[in-house]
């Protein structure tokens, strides 16, 4: 007998797709011939009607359209993604951050700057340096520390009812996130064997976990991406301090390098715009113009 269900995608692996359902079971789950003929990929986060045949398996017959889609790690139907950073060991690095805004921004999504390891002698000083320069740009963030209990409300607040995907490089505290998000074990186990095939598979490995009542994904792969797509003069428009001021530049088409009348310049010496933000953003433009030397 065949029961239809709804569900989503957590995990998809060499054809496979596993299928957590609103009844709260896990199927193994191959996709209707169909989809390959019109070209549509199921992906991790799509919202699908599975065919159960039995108690272990499915077919996926269905998927909702999506809301958005995250390129590398692909993720569909995200509503936020936290850049994680940590304040100490190793230290904030202002363009890491900024880079990482700069491609979530690119993704159009909301985002949460969380910055780890709080509790470190010094961090909060850290923590409280650079936090006027992104809240003037309204991004929201949060000082963390799961092992001090510092921000641990917050965080899970801020996890509720959400499908969230973790972004940073290795070492910040993702996994700890992770743990704290999924109540149960199996995190372990996941990031264990994703460690695994990463050495033998080009594609990253993206798994969904279910947190109390959302999901949340660790993202490999993110910090590799390059704006490789973009011109120069979309650069700016990943800056929401550089944007903001950009209109008022004497020549259109401006890059706030060396330009005559660059209001973008000029708000940073008069110390409206944050010396860091503007280094963060010559140095994203000369990647990209560096990349795009070398394609012609
Ligand atoms: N001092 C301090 N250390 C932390 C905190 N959170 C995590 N760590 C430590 O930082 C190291 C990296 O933490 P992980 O959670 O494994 O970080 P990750 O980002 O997942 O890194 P990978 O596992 O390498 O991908 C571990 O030794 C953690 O114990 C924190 O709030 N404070
Ligand atoms: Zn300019």
């Amino acid at each position: 007998m065949r029961i239809r269900m709804r569900g989503k995608i957590v995990r998809a692996v060499s054809g496979f797709y596993y299928v957590q359902t609103d009844a709260g079971t896990t199927l193994q789950c191959r996709a209707r011939g169909i989809f390959k003929k019109r070209g549509i990929k199921p992906l991790v986060g799509d919202q699908v009607d599975v065919e159960a045949q039995g108690t272990q398996e499915g077919v996926i017959v269905e998927i909702a359209p999506r809301v958005n889609k995250l390129e590398r790690p692909s993720i569909a139907n995200v509503d936020q993604v936290f850049v994680v950073l940590s304040l100490l060991e190793p230290e904030l690095s202002l363009y890491q951050l900024d880079k990482m805004i700069a491609m979530v921004e690119e993704q159009n999504l909301p985002l949460l700057l969380v910055l780890t390891k709080a509790e470190l002698p010094g961090a909060i000083e850290v923590f409280q340096r650079i936090e006027p320069i992104y809240r003037a740009m309204q991004y929201e963030l949060i000082a963390l520390s799961l092992r001090a209990g510092i921000g641990n409300d917050t965080l899970a607040a801020r996890l509720k009812n959400k499908t969230t995907v973790l972004a940073g490089l290795s070492g910040v505290g993702k996994s700890t996130i992770l743990r704290f998000a999924v109540p149960g074990a199996d995190v372990a186990v996941g990031s264990i064997s994703e460690k695994g095939l990463r050495g033998k598979h080009t594609t990253t490995f993206v798994e969904l976990y279910q947190t109390e009542d959302g999901f949340i994904a660790d993202s490999p792969g993110f910090s590799q991406y390059s704006f490789e797509a973009l011109e120069p003069e979309q650069i700016q428009y990943l800056f929401r301090d550089i944007k903001a001021e950009a209109d008022q530049c004497v020549f259109r088409g401006c890059l706030h390098e060396t330009e005559d009348g660059c209001a973008v310049r000029r708000a940073r010496d008069e110390g409206r715009l944050a010396a860091t933000r503007y280094t963060s953003y010559r140095q994203v433009l000369h990647e990209v113009k560096d990349a795009k030397n070398r394609r012609y």
